[in-house]
């Protein structure tokens, strides 16, 4: 059975129709990629998904249980960090576990140690920087129950520095916790680099244009973003994408 389902989902706001027929899946333990134009309505998706708005028609499941409209049933890291800035560094990364009546704080500085954040469990979030407040807020993440996690481009606003090492965080940690993943980037490279699948959806009103399974093996080496094989599928997705603009 699929971690999450997306059966044939339409939404529309007024006029304006956004998802058209919209199906696809994401398996236990995968890392699954969407790659879109801009304003297609990824981040609408996100929002269904998360149960903010609900479809015109279709159903989404989450372990085989229908979730359209019900808040909490994932667990979603936006764009920007959105750490609570009264809160310490270790106060955010337990919160999610906390609202859901756990507590983690064990565990919790077990892995801000792992990611390298030592010594920051009590400072405030304005006292970190932009890499360490996504880490922070990747590891909230993490610690929530919730076994279907949706990262909405949590790197497009870090420096490319910061981003490669940050991706390179991002899939060790998750190797280790093997989640479900589901992650809206722009970047062909980053797709390619993190995923297992990577769904190409069509300019508004979005569908499915088309799945790549990618067939670099695991734990990735940053050094495969060279190989001839990886510039051949960062090529076809290119041409696909193009096409669409
Ligand atoms: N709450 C809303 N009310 C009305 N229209 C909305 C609402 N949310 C999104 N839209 C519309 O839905 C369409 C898709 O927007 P969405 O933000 O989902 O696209 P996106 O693919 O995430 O864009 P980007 O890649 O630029 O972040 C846009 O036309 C947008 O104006």
């Amino acid at each position: 059975m699929a971690k999450l389902n997306i059966d044939h989902v339409n939404k529309s706001f007024g006029d304006n129709l956004v998802l058209k027929d919209l199906a696809f899946d994401v398996k236990e333990e995968e890392f699954v990629s969407i790659i879109g134009p801009s304003g297609s309505g990824k981040s609408t998706l996100f929002h269904l998904i998360g149960g903010l708005y609900e479809p015109d028609d279709g159903m989404i499941q989450l372990d085989g249980k229908r979730i359209n409209g019900q808040k909490g049933a994932i667990s979603y890291m936006p764009q920007s960090p959105s750490l609570l800035p009264w809160r310490t560094l270790l106060e955010n990364v337990v919160l999610g576990a906390e609202i859901h009546g756990k507590m983690e704080e064990k565990t919790a500085k077990s892995m801000i140690q792992k990611a390298g954040l030592s010594g920051f469990e009590h400072s405030y979030p304005h006292e970190l920087s932009g890499g360490m407040q996504q880490r922070a807020s990747f590891i909230r993440s993490l610690l929530s129950p919730q076994s279907l996690i949706c990262l909405d481009e949590p790197f497009s606003a870090l420096d490319e520095f910061t981003r490669l090492e940050m991706q390179k965080w991002l899939l060790d940690t998750w190797e280790q916790h093997q989640r479900s993943i589901l992650f809206i980037t722009h970047n062909i490279e980053e797709a390619l680099y993190l995923s297992d699948r990577i769904i190409l959806l069509s300019d508004r009103p979005a569908t499915v244009q088309r799945e790549f399974k990618v067939p670099f093996t695991r734990p990735r080496d940053p050094s495969i973003v060279l190989t001839e094989e990886f510039l051949k599928m960062k090529q076809t997705i290119h041409s696909e994408l193009k096409v669409l603009l």
